[in-house]
């Protein structure tokens, strides 16, 4: 940490870790909800899918009152306005414009593989913008405190800046800091764009079970703000983590992409739990374990679920539950609950979605917003049996208890993305389940009306 200085009204200070080398510690208690830190990026760029949607300035969406114009001179970045344009003509595009359709055009550009190109477009940016890397810029000195990644190809991608020559060794250092640093932005939780921002790199180790996660503010004529959201109450000098990589991935890939990427493995509360497991791969043992899973987790259609708000004791799970850890649990919950969602009658979709929902709480920390996304799901399959579903295939709900379960699904998914908050652009699953909440209370009432 020498030399390096981090404002003291952080909300979190910089210790030693045995294997991180720091760690990111609350200096006082913090509640689920509050932004922890907000971070600028020192350059983001957006996926190649997003080019033309999205302003390539602030990431803002177009839509029916904000226009995007193309740049003149390359026809390839596009602005919401003249300010978006002007910041990034002066931070770095004035220095690549010209050069950027034979670059994009060019075979070694097209030969990286996607992830490489994202990083070749921002270290192009970032060299158009700083060209020598002068490390004693304030902006850049977080940067250079990072980690280097271990991972990236030895050579410097293509990029159409000349480098100077004196400076070949800045930017390969710059490049190696960008596979364990850069973050994937995303508007609810959908990516759209890659980024660095030092600051948070800087602070944040990595956990199964996150105490914090990213959201992303998009405001026109802005950078997109990063900021770190408590998912839970945090104790004063408790280490704050973000999730680098899904929680919910089998261990074995989460091993892989963590050591791959990062060179670490992680002994958070849920890795270590999963190695000393040895979960049953018989058959007979999972269909026994569905109906304790949904009695352990609370999740019925029969009554209200439970919230939670702390990190659960893996240790206490029950035995017979160990064997939802294989590998192939939980993407065949979830092709299931997709294939009945499609195809099959919405009783046995709601059944499927349930189990899926309490396999996603068994392994996600508390308030991680995939949980809340999946509750909201299952009320939306609810929803859907009231209106499209009439017969048989309802296996016995009426509208009424079909109402009951869709609001007590609601309010799960309420009180799990409620403390992420709102993310990205306008709208979002916020704004859906309150849509949602309010059809089924109005049809709610003409039900008891009549
Ligand atoms: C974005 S940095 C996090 C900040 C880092 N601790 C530092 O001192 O700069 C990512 C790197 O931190 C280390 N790291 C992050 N989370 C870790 C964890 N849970 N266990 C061990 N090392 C970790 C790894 O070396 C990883 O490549």
């Amino acid at each position: 940490m020498s030399g390096e200085h981090y404002d003291e009204t952080l909300r979190v200070r910089l210790d030693a870790h045995p294997t991180a080398r720091t760690m990111a510690v609350a200096r006082s208690a913090m509640m689920k909800g509050e932004t922890i830190v907000t971070a600028t990026p020192l350059s983001t760029a957006l996926l190649p899918e997003q080019k033309g949607r999205r302003c390539d300035f602030c990431h803002i969406l177009k839509a029916g009152n904000i226009q995007l114009f193309k740049c003149s001179g390359c026809a390839s970045y596009w602005y919401c306005g003249s300010q978006c344009d002007s910041q990034a003509w002066s931070a770095h595009h004035k220095r690549i414009c010209k050069f950027w359709p034979r670059y994009v055009a060019s075979t070694a550009y097209d030969q990286l593989p996607s992830h490489l190109r994202m990083d070749a477009i921002l270290l192009s940016q970032l060299g158009a913008q700083y060209s020598t890397f002068d490390a004693s810029s304030p902006a850049l000195r977080t940067l250079f405190a990072l980690m280097p990644s271990k991972s990236l190809p030895s050579s410097l991608p293509s990029i159409p800046i000349t480098l100077p020559a004196a400076s070949r060794s800045r930017y390969e250092e710059v490049y190696h800091r960008f596979a364990n640093n850069n973050f994937i932005l995303h508007s609810h939780l959908v990516s759209f764009g890659h980024g660095i921002y030092p600051l948070a790199s800087r602070l944040f180790n990595h956990s199964c079970t996150p105490n914090a996660v990213v959201r992303y503010v998009i405001a026109r004529e802005k950078p997109v703000q990063m900021q770190v959201v408590a998912l839970r109450d945090i104790r004063e000098e408790e280490e704050v983590c973000i999730p680098y990589i899904d929680p919910a991935l089998p261990l074995e890939d989460r091993d892989r992409a963590l050591d791959v990427s990062y060179g670490f493995r992680c002994t958070c509360p849920l890795c270590t739990f999963q190695r000393h497991i040895k979960p049953s791969t018989d058959p007979t043992n999972l269909t026994s374990a569905m109906p304790l899973l949904k009695e352990f987790t609370g999740c019925f259609l029969t009554q209200s679920p439970p919230r939670q708000d702390t990190l659960r004791e893996f240790n206490a799970i029950p035995e017979a539950l160990h064997s939802l850890f294989n590998s192939t649990i939980l993407p065949n919950l979830a092709e299931a609950f997709s294939q009945a969602s499609h195809n099959g009658s919405y009783a046995t979709a709601l059944d499927e979605g349930l189990n899926l929902l309490a396999l996603y709480i068994l392994i996600y920390p508390p308030n991680y917003p995939q949980t809340g996304l999946h509750a909201l799901e299952v009320a939306k399959t609810a929803w859907n049996a009231i209106i499209i579903e009439q017969g048989p295939t309802r296996a016995g709900y009426t509208d009424r208890q079909l109402m009951t379960v869709a609001l007590w699904y609601l309010a799960v998914a309420t009180h799990v993305l409620g403390v992420m908050g709102r993310e990205g652009d306008e709208g979002g699953p916020l704004t859906e389940i309150e849509v949602l909440q309010g059809l089924v209370r109005d049809e709610l009432a003409s039900n008891s009306a009549a």
